[in-house]
């Protein structure tokens, strides 16, 4: 399994569909790129002196954005790096992340923020880090936001934690504000999570596994949905995974509070359930928890009706040594990058649930609004920022699959539908095998 990452500020990518996810509009046509730029877009164009890239078949797309990843770097390179990130990170078709910031030290400074820049920039991904809220992130004192938005960082987080403090929460979205920047929530309220691993409900007390309540999550986005009322500002929710905040979310957008949500493969695809059946596999325990069919259901509702604006992985490697303990012990979280479009096309696409130009705008056009960053697009002129894949292609996701430096992932040996075959940003071309 071989992929190969080069340098081509020319190409000539052909027969492909190009497809752009604000208007839905495709279209069968050529694509040539001429130093990094999309130098022409026509029916059929001959260009002797360059690579050609045969797209028959397959999708054209404005690069994809995965707005929550953790690179792990620095600090923490035993799990992941920038590096081995954004390997993954173009293998599952993206080209570009958003990086949250708790890293050792956490980016809150502009020092880091800048370092996570300089490191993205070495890769054919581009890396937008998010700073943290809170100093440390310990929810005490606020980090020194307009600086941190000067040196670069897209938004705030506190992720792995919550902002738990209501007051700091307000004055986070009135600054946040103020610098035209969204606040995205860990929505736990921790005061109701002491010390759970999974999912609270009939499989946690068949388990006997501590649980962690659908309330902790709800409370927090009913608090957070009130703050941004009354403050103005823009709150995102981190990785939504019950039918009740998805409720929440929508009746807040429907009296037009500025909010935004996001979702996790794992949590359309997993319920609790998987906890049981794989017999305490570390790598169904993650934040939020694997819920329920009801909440499964929801939130492909939530999905449709535009209720959630993006699918992001929360891609959080961590190494064996670290998950193959009990699961009482074991850290939370799994990778995503490899195997989000392929769940995405399994779980849905195949079934109705969005069509590909749905899913594509939400990894394209919604993370980036939400983070105010640029929509590259498909036209003569602009950057060559791409992604080309399919939404049929049914693939068996093996080890040898992943870029990740970890291997946390409950989805090997799973077939998958749809793949990203190529990216192309910066004037990198990123190919891979099949
Ligand atoms: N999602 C997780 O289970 N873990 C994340 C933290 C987080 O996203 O809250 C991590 O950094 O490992
Ligand atoms: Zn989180
Ligand atoms: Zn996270």
């Amino acid at each position: 399994m071989e992929s190969s990452a080069r340098k081509t500020p020319d190409l000539l990518i052909r027969g492909g569909i190009l497809l752009d996810p604000e208007t839905g509009r495709q279209r069968r046509a050529d694509l040539l790129i001429r130093n990094g730029r999309i130098a022409r877009i026509a029916e059929s164009i001959e260009a002797d002196d360059v690579p050609v890239y045969e797209a028959a078949g397959k999708f054209v797309s404005p690069g994809w954005m995965d707005m929550h990843v953790h690179l792990r770097e620095p600090g923490q390179e035993h799990k992941e790096t920038i590096e081995t990130g954004c390997q993954a990170a173009a293998f599952g078709g993206f080209t570009a992340v958003a990086c949250m910031p708790n890293t050792d030290p956490p980016i809150h400074t502009r020092d880091v923020v800048e370092f996570v820049i300089e490191r993205g920039r070495r890769t054919p991904v581009d890396v937008y880090p998010i700073a943290c809220v809170s100093k440390n992130r310990e929810g005490k004192e606020l980090t020194e936001m307009a600086d941190l938005v000067e040196g670069g960082a897209v938004a705030f987080s506190d992720d792995g934690a919550p902002v738990q403090h209501g007051g700091l929460m307000r004055r986070a979205l009135e600054y946040a504000s103020m610098l035209d920047r969204v606040i995205i929530n860990h929505m736990e309220d921790l005061t109701l999570n002491p010390q759970g691993h999974m999912h609270e409900g009939v499989v946690s007390t068949r388990l006997g596994v501590p649980g962690i309540p659908s309330l902790a999550e709800e409370v927090m986005v009913a608090r957070d949905l009130l703050l941004a009322e009354y403050t103005g500002g823009h709150v995102h929710v981190a990785h939504i995974s019950t039918a009740r905040s998805v409720e929440l979310v929508r009746q807040a957008k429907a009296r037009g509070v500025r909010v935004t949500a996001e979702v996790c493969p794992h949590h359309f695809t997993l319920t609790d359930e998987a906890v049981e059946r794989t017999g305490f596999s570390t790598n169904t325990k993650m934040h939020p928890p694997l819920r329920t069919a009801a909440d499964i259901a929801a939130i492909k509702e939530g999905l449709r009706d535009g209720t959630i604006d993006a699918i992001c992985t929360d891609h959080a490697p961590h190494a064996s040594f670290e998950k193959e303990v009990e699961f009482i012990e074991a850290p939370f979280g799994i990778i995503g990058l490899e195997t989000a479009w392929g769940l995405i096309g399994r779980e849905l696409i195949a079934p109705g649930v969005l069509t590909v130009t749905e899913a594509v705008y939400k990894l394209t056009v919604a993370p980036r609004r939400i983070l105010r960053l640029p929509v590259p697009r498909l036209a003569e002129g602009e950057p060559a920022n791409l992604t080309i894949f399919d939404a049929t292609t049914r693939w068996v996701f093996e080890a040898r699959h992943i870029r990740s430096k970890s291997q946390n992932t409950p989805f090997i040996g799973e077939e998958l539908v749809g793949r990203a075959w190529a990216i192309y940003n910066r004037g990198w071309f990123v190919v891979q095998d099949p």
